[in-house]
Order: structure tokens, then sequence, then C-alpha cells
């Protein structure tokens, strides 16, 4: 069977088969553990170039490979080589079906990766939390020859960032409730393929906090899962959230001879699967009927920002996929007879660069100034409620907005763990086992160095003193005073 029928969408599709091979040089991929005593960190340089078999079922494939291959930027150069095979079909594979337990084929064990962000649990969590965002290459971007400098100003960073994100974790309970409601969209997914007769394991694997990827691979192979599922929850796919999380699996994967040959999926995104788009449709359709005149209500749809340099110089597909997420959310809606006035911007931008424009609260005042009364409130880049819907909509814009005009405000909940969305992605990861592959390591590791303690020290040291110089400079100062970071 063939993508598009899986995917249900009335989209365009391919079932071209890509493989790219994309020839890169040195990439360090860092992780921070935080424990009980302090930062520790962990960075392992990666530079094998390791495949990724991945599993898409409709139009984003050829997009995102679009988005890969604009510049020969990030993604190329931080070693990510895709093979990409799109034609995928719906069927149930016996060794995974619940009654095949007894059978010849009962050591077969599915395993599904959920991949997430993470949050910190309490206050206290949250500067070595943001420590391990901004350690991470993904997140500030620094050219190769200050890398050096990526950890001493994750250091400075979140030591400056932390009061006003306490702040804001303050104001919704004291801690991020992204972990418990990841579980629970694991839980609700494991429930999901087994009314499909698909048996498996479902991990959740967090990039900055408990539980770490690390953790759930340590745990994947601890259950001796013979084939493995990997699925961001992110519906669209960026350098900073899924492409970041992807290399920490490479790293990982390439480094064990038990995961190396592990046959794997990865779902690399999946905002145009119809199940997703109608079930956005559906909490949009339903919150506006909360309004008097929901004819009249504008639909304000607010996604979290890149930074501009990532799509422009580094070929991130997140604008693009934003932009056609958007679209189909809205022809779904006029399919409906709902034909509302709709716009996109882009919200929670941290530093002194240019992030994706327009920005959520500049549109804000000019829209209440230009007369808008209603508005619909739809956070589009992630399918949990955390510190972004939570304080940053719900309180600091729902305030701008009514202080501009606005009198009627409503917002969209996050998905959770809505059936018709977590049903979707039971039938992503049934339509993606069959592209399954082993990550092949290659020969290509001319550039890996070791990790030496001594060196590490050196860096940190004399790494602190000039990143801290480099906050000096007027343009961070004034960064800083403006509350950027
Ligand atoms: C699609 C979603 C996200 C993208 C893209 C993204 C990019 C990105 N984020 C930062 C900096 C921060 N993000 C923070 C929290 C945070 N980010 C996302 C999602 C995306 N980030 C979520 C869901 C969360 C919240 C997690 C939670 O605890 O509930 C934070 C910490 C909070 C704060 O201080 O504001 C920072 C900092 C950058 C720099 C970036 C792209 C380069
Ligand atoms: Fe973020």
């Amino acid at each position: 069977m063939e993508a598009a029928s899986l995917s249900g969408s009335s989209l365009c599709y391919c079932n071209d088969r890509f493989s790219r091979s994309i020839p890169r040089g040195r990439y360090i991929a860092s992780v921070s553990r935080n424990f009980s005593e302090g930062v520790n960190d962990v960075d392992k340089p990666s530079s094998k170039p390791l495949s990724i078999s991945s599993s898409d079922s409709s139009t984003q494939n050829h997009s995102l490979l679009k988005g890969l291959n604009l510049s020969y930027g990030s993604i190329q150069k931080r070693n990510l080589n895709l093979q990409t095979n799109s034609a995928v079909g719906v069927c149930t594979f016996p060794e995974y079906v619940a009654e095949s337990h007894h059978s010849h084929s009962a050591e077969e064990k599915l395993g599904v990766l959920l991949l997430n962000l993470g949050g910190p649990e309490t206050l206290n969590d949250v500067q070595p939390f943001l420590y391990n965002l901004f350690a991470d290459p993904d997140i500030i971007r620094l050219p190769r020859l200050l890398r050096f400098l990526q950890r001493p100003l994750a250091k400075l960073i979140s030591v400056l960032r932390a009061p006003k994100s306490k702040e804001g974790y303050a104001a919704i309970g004291g801690g991020s409730p992204l972990r418990k409601i990841t579980d629970e969209q694991a839980d609700a997914l494991r429930m999901a393929l087994e009314a499909k007769n698909v048996c498996a394991n479902v991990y959740v694997g967090m990039r900055y906090w408990f539980p770490f990827t690390e953790e759930a691979i340590e745990q994947i192979k601890r259950d001796k899962i013979t084939k493995l599922v990997v699925l961001p929850l992110y519906p669209q796919f960026s350098i900073s959230t899924t492409g970041s999380s992807i290399r920490v699996l490479q790293r990982v994967f390439k480094e064990d001879a038990y995961l190396s040959r592990l046959p794997v999926s990865v779902i690399l995104s999946w905002y145009q699967r119809q199940g997703y788009i109608r079930s956005m449709a559906d909490l949009i359709e339903k919150e506006l009927g909360k309004f008097a005149k929901p004819e009249e209500v504008m639909i304000f749809f607010s996604a979290h920002g890149v930074p501009v340099s990532y799509v422009e110089d580094a070929g991130d597909p997140y604008k693009d996929q934003m932009e056609e997420c958007i679209y189909l959310i809205m022809q779904e809606l006029k399919a409906r007879g709902i034909g509302n006035d709709h716009t996109l911007a882009y919200q929670s931008r941290v530093g002194p660069v240019q992030w994706l424009k327009p920005y959520t609260d500049e549109v804000l005042v000019e829209i209440g100034q230009k007369g808008v009364k209603s508005l619909l409130a739809v956070p589009v880049s992630f399918v949990s409620e955390h510190i972004e819907t939570l304080e940053e909509i719900d309180m600091e814009y729902k305030h701008l907005a009514l202080e501009s005009g606005i009198e009627n405000w409503g917002r969209v909940p996050a998905l959770g763990c809505n059936s018709l969305f977590i049903t979707d992605l039971a039938d992503a990861v049934v339509e993606a086992l069959p592209s399954a592959k082993a990550m092949a390591t290659s020969t290509d590791d001319a550039e890996e160095t070791e990790f030496d303690p001594l060196s590490y020290v050196v860096k940190m040291f004399f790494g602190s003193i000039l990143a801290f110089i480099l906050l000096l400079t007027p343009r961070l100062v004034l960064a800083f005073r403006n509350g950027f970071f």
C-alpha cells in the first residue's frame, strides 16, 4: 500500500526512495546530565556518519529532505545521514501481534521511543536544566572554532536566565508538567497500539531532563527490544528539537554493538498526518463554539520560534513545515464550513539574535490596535501543555492582548492524550515498521577525538574567562538589559 492512502491525506504524496549520504566534518554531540551533586558533563565526540532509516508517509519526506538539502549547512555539517524510505504500508506484523506470544517469533520485541524536550520538575532543577539546554550545540550554534566556549557560555547564560525562568515555572506550580504528560501519552500510545493488536513497549527519552534519552536507551537494551520506532513528539522537524534528539541517538547507537544492529525507524515529522490535522481542527472548532460570535474570532496560531539563521543558513525546514501545517489545518476547517481569519506568529525568543517573525507579542498588539475584538490562541508546535502555553500564552500574552484592545480571549488546549491524535500516532508507528533498518556505522572516523579530562578542564577554565568577556560586549549587555535572556 502506498503512503498517501495510509496518511489518508488529500495531499500530493511521494513514495520515492531517497538515500542520502551526507559527507561531513567533525561534530561534537554534547549531552550533559545533572546529578544530585551538581552538573556532571558527558561530552563524547561523535564523528562517524551513521545512517538513520526514516519513515514518513506523505509529502513531508519530500519537503524535509528538500529542507535538509537546501544548504549544505548545519544538518549536513553535523553528520545527519538520512536514508528515507517513504513507501510505508499498513499491516500488522505477526511477530508483534498479541496472540502470537506463543509462536516461534515470540522473541521479537517492538519498542517505541518517544522523544521530548524535558522540563525542570522543581525550581531547583531550573538552572541545571537550562545549562543542559544551552550546552546543546543545536541550541546555541557556535562556529566550530568557538565550540570550546559552548559549556562555559551555557553555564553563564543558564545562571543569568534562571531567575526569569524560575518565575515562569513558579507561576505554573513550581515545575514543568512535561514528564507527567509525556508518560501519559506513552501509556495511551501503548494501549492504542494494543487495540491494533500490536504489542510494544513505549519508552520516554527527554533531551534536557529526566528521564534522559540515554536512560531510555539503556532500558531498551535491558528489555532486549528487537525493533525500534523513534517518534519525536514534535509535529514539525527542527534542527533544535528533533534534529538535536536524533544526534544523541546517533552518538549512543554507534558506540554500541547491540544498538548499531537494532532495526530502527525514525519518524522525522508528522505535522501533515490527517489524524493530527483533524484533531487540531476538532479542538479549534470546539473552542470557537465557546465565543458569542464564533465567526468573528481571529484564529491566532502561535508557534515556538527558532533563530532566523537556522532556516536561512542551516536549511531548517521548520518554518516551511509550520506554514504547511497551518495551511492544512485551515483547509480542514474550511471543509467544515469554518472560514475565520487566521494568522501565524512565533513566540518564546531567547537571546540577542533575530528569530522567526512575526513575533507573537508584536502581532497581538498590532491586531488589538486594528480593532480585532475576539481571538483564539492556538499553540501549534508542541502537543503537551508546558511553560510556554501555561505561562507565556495564558498569562503574558493574554494580558498583553487584553491590554491591546482584544476583549474576548480563548486558548485551544494542547492535544495531550486526545484519542484521535494518539490513534493516529499509533498508525504512524505501524506504518513506520517496514522501513526499520539498522544504523550502519562507517569507517569515516578520521576526525574522531577521545574525551580528554585535562583538555576539558583547561578549555572550561579559559572558555569561562572568554565567555565572560564576550558577555560584557555591548550587544549582549543590551540583550540582558532588555530581558532577552
Ligand atoms: C517546537 C518546539 C520548540 C522549539 C523549536 C524550541 C527551540 C528553542 N528553545 C530555546 C530555548 C528555550 N526553550 C525552553 C523551553 C521549552 N522549549 C520548548 C519547545 C521548543 N523549543 C518547550 C516545550 C519548552 C518548555 C519545557 C517545559 O519546561 O515545560 C526554555 C526554558 C524555559 C524558558 O526559560 O523560557 C528555553 C530557554 C531555544 C534557544 C530554541 C532554538 C534555538
Ligand atoms: Fe524552547
